[in-house]
């Protein structure tokens, strides 16, 4: 039955109960109008009479109703005085009849915005699935809340509806697994919640707060924000193939062409259109202060906004491979079924899965328990470690030590409702804890999943959270196979290493992050060990349990480490579904291993992520990777910035320069290319090196990226002038600085030399987009007319951007407004949602601008 039909059905049951009273009431008062044959003063006679009854009869019902309610009042108070009264199961049965929680199922981890007619299929479909041993009475579904609560016929189908969500691994749209509990069994807090909801008297939303959270409304976002991080995680279990793809490529249920499909419609309903209503707003609100000022003209939206497809998205151009030249990967827990070898990242080490394998029940069984105390205690912080002790017996001390305080932990929800199911769960004793495992691994519905688990020291993905613990991410096809060789190998050195994961929650432990950055056009690989510093992480200052690792003890450990990862080949594979190349072509130029060329470390005691200019030590072999591009060859050192993609970054500049090639002069020496954001002088290096162009001024807030552009330019031919003339005959420059800073200075500076017919920018900003001064100088700059504009977030900061650049002349934007005139989307992460534009503005014509405008601009 569909939710509306349900509705509809609830409808009518009312509509017909009502009914029914309105006819009992007929019966209870005849019509006074008799019969027709009766005569007027037999009539008028009946009506006195009638009067009169009802007089009496109003009299005698005003007793009876004090009767009544002096009875009522009596047993109310009898009630009171005896609690084994038979009025009270009375009144627990009326409540009965009202009270439907033992009927409700609450179904966990929905999708947040499901509209009606989704969330009534979804509902349908378990309906569906349970037989007809279910009955829907009503759903409901907060619209900011990823769950949905059901009411169901009788209480005798809650299980049924659940087991049916729990055997069939019913999941959400993007394959995450559902949960659905008894909804009398959710707490207090969040029952007053449902209930509210279901009252209609509140909306839940994440920032209200009930009435015992009077002190959460007293935090910042900030502190709500922490609070929430702070809560207790899901249980540990082996994590899914599944879940590690949800995680890392959430769109690898689609085919590729499915995928491309699918960024079309964003990047025209999300970008350009997006884009259309931005700049729309910025009219209607000069509009606005038209009216409001009698001294402004109101101004029109210019002709091309009012165009059928005003921005025209080309089609997504596929990428040219999956794979990925940079991963970055976290160190922590693996969890591993302790008697069966793990069926996803199995770790190189035959001594390691020796290991896993080795471990008898019973000892599994305790380690079981430790395990879970050491889950129940994540957030509780203070733990000593002992470098002399191998790493697994101390983190088992560690978990010991920890789990002694386990009921001091303040994990604290706002009272979401699976936050606090879970917050339950994790604060049994022990001795319930293998019980409590048992559940969890029931969770996974396999027979071997129910064998207990083990965690072990690793690196990888964190795919479902901090203590989710991490995952050997081979199962993803961008992730290269290099990368997941390293994973290999650090993980069977961090077995016998006393240093421990690092814990972002406690701040204790020592190894953080592992980037590995690989070439296969080069054959170089460079991996960044990021750790915290030997006296201990961040949070560690405060407190009175701080790590403290001896100097000798990391260096012969680097040394190990080091000497492990060199000494082999990594194995290079082609995945299968590399695009837009065929697998023989694809091997042609690939080689079949890799060697590890260089090794970092990086101490970093703070609690987010270092700065690309954070200091990084060189331990091994080249201080920077290379890699080949088009027709250069590019530095990149180890906190600099590079396309993640590096065939697909080629076909990225190669648009950008034919963009730039279109406005560009005959010859390359009359026109300058600003290249903001330049990152290590890429777009602009291939520029120069195409002959699009004849000089280039890079600016990018990242001081190693610029010492590898001014590298990169000397590497490709365009390096500093050796004779006198220096300044005047340099063909690139490049400006370490925020380019809000400069570029005021740096445009001056190219409008004084005047040795330029053409100016044009290219702008390449991080996630964020531009800042407003960098915009509004390059607007206010009017010998460009053309910007290109390459996007990693078209749907985000592009819009924001555009807006800026488009809307007519005033204070705030000086110069001729720009219009888009080409925007082509590259898929530079496949798999994921995120792709890469190029957009292209250009100055608006005189016709376009219109004559109001031109006249105000003449003034
Ligand atoms: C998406 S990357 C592009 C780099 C380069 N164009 C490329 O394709 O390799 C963005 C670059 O912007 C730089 N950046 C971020 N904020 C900046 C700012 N305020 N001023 C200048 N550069 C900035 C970053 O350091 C990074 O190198």
């Amino acid at each position: 039955m569909s939710e509306k039909e349900q509705d509809v059905a609830m409808a009518g049951t009312e509509e017909s109960s009502a009914e029914a009273k309105t006819v009992k009431k007929v019966e209870d008062h005849p019509p006074a109008v008799a019969d027709a044959s009766t005569s007027t003063q037999d009539k008028e006679a009946e009506v006195k009479k009638e009067e009169v009854k009802k007089e009496e009869g109003d009299a005698a019902k005003a007793d009876d109703d004090k009767e009544k309610s002096k009875d009522e009042k009596e047993s109310v108070v009898e009630a009171k005085d005896d609690k084994e009264d038979t009025n009270k199961n009375n009144t627990n049965n009326s409540k009965e009849s009202w009270d439907h929680s033992n009927r409700k199922v609450m179904v966990l981890n929905c999708l947040k915005f499901l509209d009606k007619r989704r969330l009534t299929k979804m509902v349908n479909s378990w309906v569906a699935g349970c037989k007809g041993q279910v009955e829907v009475k009503k759903t409901k579904k907060p619209p900011t809340d990823s769950w949905v609560v059901v009411t169901l016929g009788h209480e005798s189908q809650v299980p049924i509806l659940i087991n049916y969500i729990h055997d069939n691994q019913c999941t959400n749209k993007k394959g995450d697994r559902l949960r659905a509990i008894p909804a009398n069994q959710v707490d207090a807090a969040s029952e007053q919640k449902i209930n509210q909801m279901e009252n209609g008297n509140e909306r839940p939303n994440k920032r209200r707060h009930d009435d015992n959270n009077t002190a959460d409304d007293s935090l910042s976002k900030r502190q709500r924000g922490m609070q929430q991080r702070r809560a207790p995680e899901p249980e540990p279990h082996v994590i899914t193939e599944e879940e590690i793809k949800n995680a890392m490529i959430p769109l690898w249920r689609n085919t590729y062409p499915e995928q491309i499909d699918h960024k079309q419609k964003d990047m025209i309903k999300k970008c350009a259109m997006k884009v259309v209503k931005e700049i729309k707003s910025k009219f209607r609100d000069l509009q606005k202060e038209a009216k409001r000022n009698k001294h402004r003209k109101p101004v029109k939206p210019y002709a091309w906004l009012n165009g059928i497809r005003p921005i025209v998205m080309e089609d997504v151009i596929p990428a040219r491979s999956m794979v990925r030249n940079k991963c970055e990967f976290t160190f922590g827990y693996r969890y591993v079924q302790a008697e069966t070898k793990d069926s996803i990242g199995t770790p190189a080490s035959t001594n390691n899965n020796d290991k896993v394998k080795e471990t008898t029940t019973t000892e599994a069984t305790d380690q079981d328990v430790e395990m879970k105390k050491e889950e129940t205690t994540q957030d509780s912080s203070g733990t000593t470690e002992k470098q002399s002790q191998p790493a697994n017996e101390e983190a088992t001390k560690q978990e010991e030590s920890t789990a002694e305080t386990s009921s001091n932990s303040d994990a604290k929800t706002d009272g979401a409702p699976e936050a606090k199911a879970e917050e339950t769960n994790t604060a049994e004793t022990p001795a319930d804890a293998s019980n409590t495992q048992k559940d969890t691994t029931n969770n996974n519905d396999n027979d071997e999943t129910k064998i207990p688990l083990k965690k072990i020291p690793s690196v990888g993905a964190m795919a479902r959270g901090w203590s989710g613990g991490v995952s050997h991410p081979k199962c993803c096809p961008n992730i290269p196979s290099e990368a997941c060789a390293v994973i290999d190998i650090v993980e069977e050195f961090l077995q016998t290493c006393p240093m421990p994961p690092y814990n972002a929650k406690t701040h204790t432990g020592f190894w953080r992050t592992l980037t590995v950055r690989s070439s296969r056009r080069t054959n170089q690989c460079m991996l960044i060990f990021m750790h915290a510093p030997l006296s201990g992480g961040a949070g560690s200052k405060d407190s009175s349990d701080v790590d403290n690792y001896e100097p000798e003890v990391f260096e012969k450990e680097k040394e190990r480490l080091m000497g492990m990862i060199t000494d082999k080949d990594l194995p290079v594979t082609i995945p299968p579904s590399t695009w837009l190349q065929t697998e023989e072509d694809a091997a042609k130029n690939t080689p079949t291993t890799i060697r590890v060329t260089s090794i970092f470390f990086q101490e970093f005691g703070g609690i987010s992520m270092p700065t690309p200019e954070h200091p990084v030590q060189h331990a091994y072999g080249d201080k920077f990777l290379q890699e080949k591009l088009g027709k250069c060859t590019f530095q990149i050192s180890p906190g600099a910035f590079f396309q993640v993609n590096t065939e697909t970054a080629e076909l990225l500049y190669q648009i950008a320069a034919d963009k730039v090639k279109e406005v560009a002069t005959d010859k390359p020496e009359g026109t300058l290319c600003f290249d903001v954001c330049c990152g290590t002088g890429t777009i602009g290096l291939t520029l120069m090196k195409e002959g699009v162009v004849g000089k280039v001024v890079g600016v990018d807030i990242s001081a190693p990226a610029i010492d590898d552009a001014k590298a990169n330019a000397t590497l490709n031919g365009f390096g500093p002038s050796s004779d006198d003339n220096k300044e005047q005959n340099e063909t690139t420059r490049w400006v370490a600085a925020r380019a809000e800073h400069v570029m005021n200075a740096e445009l001056k500076r190219a409008r004084e030399a005047g040795n330029f017919e053409k100016v044009v920018a290219i702008v390449d900003p991080a996630r964020d987009g531009l800042h407003f001064d960098v915009l509004k100088h390059i607007r206010g700059f009017s010998q460009i007319d053309r910007i290109v504009y390459v996007s990693c977030n078209p749907t985000g900061s592009l819009t924001k951007d555009a807006a800026a650049l488009c809307t007519p002349a005033s204070k705030r934007y000086r110069g001729r407004p720009f219009k888009p005139t080409f925007a082509q989307p590259v898929d530079m992460f496949p798999y994921s949602h995120h792709c890469e534009l190029v957009m292209v503005f250009d100055r608006l014509s005189d016709d376009e601008l219109g004559e109001d405008e031109l006249k105000r601009e003449d003034r």
